[in-house]
């Protein structure tokens, strides 16, 4: 009886699968790879959706009609297409899908980064960009950054040029930032919040059947997904909770985001309610957002200069030649360095550490390059293949040449979408200068502080990527550092 019942079941998806097909190819010409019955083109994706993804574009082009499951999913690979949805059409594309687990790992969605265009989402990130990440609230977090590179460098020092794990050093570094700029100190010894943020990462980038073949929702629930989720979701809540409370009964010290969202909240100033939950998920945002990103950055300039050593003893000169004998770099010093500005520029560009971009789904019907894009389509922009793009970065766009940015005005703030490590238009990334002022004293000051040698066998453009929503190197970082000479 349980086998007539599966086999109607995969009888009937097989034909809603072909209904919705044809649907698609009726209106629409867009160029698709085809794909299987029930599943769609999951089967190409593989471990590496963001490097299948450009060898399918490759093959059909820069805007391509993928079937996730069920889900039809329109792929962007290219600077033109990505201009299309994120500037010509912004407003229609600005919307994100809803997903079960974000509402259960983000407060119901009333984070910013999952919450659907709309009033709330805009008041969401208006606190956000005016109040937490503005440019004048990130130079108050100055000596904080200050401090935590200091001790970095002091870990490394202590090693005394035996091998380290660079890559463990970094997160500490950048996830201990974000935690006092958020929080208002570490919160290292009583709970692993690192721990528990990288388990919310990886479940947030889960692949459920429920996302994707809705009527297989089942499977994830014997799968004990819920569960999972759930005890994640109460785990952060009980921490943030604490978070809250410790600052409403606290003395106001130094403003932290916590701190700066319960004034907004009192003080009514902002004309619109702050409610807990969104201070919440606020927070959150910071963590999932801006942590492993941040050291994800570090770890590839350093993987990157360590694989070319000219590019490292150029970069290592100019630093220490603007820093004129000091003994750290400030963030004044930075201005002067063009060479610096040129690896960070040249590292996103070959690994954006959110190779692609958070969905993005359309809110009303819209024609996109002549093609008819029905509302509620869901998109994604492939940033790993825009800043690999050949027609525009060249026959040497796999390689690793920081020198091509020297003499040029293109930049990563979103007006020149052949560079878009952190998106563009409504939906991106509102932790941009914190993320780029941290990343460019970090660097500067390791590049003046020791010399450094890999411990691997280097091979150019072979470096193993992980897995999962956020790509960092396979395997960690291991160097030596010896004080600079
Ligand atoms: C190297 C560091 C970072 C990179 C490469 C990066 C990249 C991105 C990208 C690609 C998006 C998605 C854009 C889109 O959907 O089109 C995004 C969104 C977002 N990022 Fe970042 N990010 C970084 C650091 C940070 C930091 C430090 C924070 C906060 C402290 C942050 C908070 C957010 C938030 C809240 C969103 C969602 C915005 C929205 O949906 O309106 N990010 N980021």
């Amino acid at each position: 009886m349980v086998m007539i019942l599966l086999l109607c079941l995969i009888f009937f998806i097989t034909i809603l699968f072909f209904i919705k097909q044809r649907a698609w190819k009726k209106s629409n010409t867009i160029p698709s790879p085809p794909g299987l019955p029930l599943i769609g083109n999951m089967h190409q994706l593989g471990q590496y959706p963001h490097q299948s993804l450009r060898s399918l574009s490759q093959h059909y082009g820069p805007l391509m009609l993928l079937h996730f499951g069920t889900v039809p999913v329109l792929v962007a690979s290219s600077a033109d297409a990505a201009r299309d949805i994120l500037k010509t059409h912004d407003r229609v594309f600005a919307s994100r899908p809803h997903s079960k687990i974000y509402d259960k790992l983000l407060y119901g969605s009333r984070n910013l980064a999952s919450a659907p265009y709309g009033e709330y989402w805009r008041q969401m990130k208006s606190l956000s960009v005016l109040h937490l990440l503005s440019n004048k609230m990130v130079r108050t977090f100055r000596d904080v950054r200050e401090q935590e590179i200091s001790l970095m460098m002091e870990t490394i020092r202590k090693q005394n040029s035996s091998p380290i794990d660079l890559s463990k050093i970094m997160m500490t570094c950048t996830s201990d930032v974000i935690c006092r700029v958020a929080l208002g100190r570490k919160y290292g010894a009583e709970t692993d919040l690192k721990e528990l943020t990288d388990r919310l990462v990886r479940q947030l980038g889960t692949f459920t059947f429920g996302s994707f073949v809705p009527c297989l929702s089942w499977i994830d629930w014997i799968c004990g997904l819920e569960r999972q989720l759930e005890k994640t979701a109460n785990d952060f809540d009980e921490i943030l909770e604490k978070v809250v409370q410790d600052h409403e009964d606290g003395d106001g010290g130094k403003a932290d985001f916590a701190d700066v969202l319960l004034t907004l909240q009192r003080d009514k100033s902002v004309g619109f309610e702050v409610s807990r939950m969104s201070i919440k998920a606020i927070i959150l945002d910071a963590f999932v957002g801006g942590t492993d990103t941040s050291s994800t950055l570090l770890e590839w300039e350093m993987s990157e200069l360590l694989s070319h050593p000219e590019c490292l003893k150029r970069l290592q000169e100019e630093v220490r030649t603007v820093s004129k004998g000091k003994s750290s770099v400030s963030e004044d010093d930075i201005q002067d360095m063009y060479y610096l500005k040129a690896v960070i520029k040249e590292t996103l560009r070959l690994h954006p550490p959110f190779p692609l971009t958070v969905p993005h789904v359309s809110t009303e019907d819209v024609n996109l390059r002549g093609y008819h894009i029905p509302a509620g389509t869901q998109v994604m922009i492939n940033l790993y293949a825009v800043g690999r793009e050949v027609a525009t970065w060249g026959p040497d766009a796999d390689d690793f040449k920081p020198e091509r940015h020297l003499n040029s005005s293109v930049d990563f703030l979103g007006q020149d979408f052949e560079l878009i490590p952190f998106g563009a238009g409504r939906r991106m990334c509102p932790g941009i200068s914190f993320a780029a002022v941290l990343n460019e004293v970090a660097l500067a000051n390791l590049m003046l502080g020791f010399d450094w040698q890999s411990t691997e066998d280097q091979t150019e453009n072979n470096v193993p990527e992980s897995i999962g929503v956020v790509i960092r190197r396979m395997f960690p970082l291991i160097v030596t550092a010896s004080p600079a000479t």
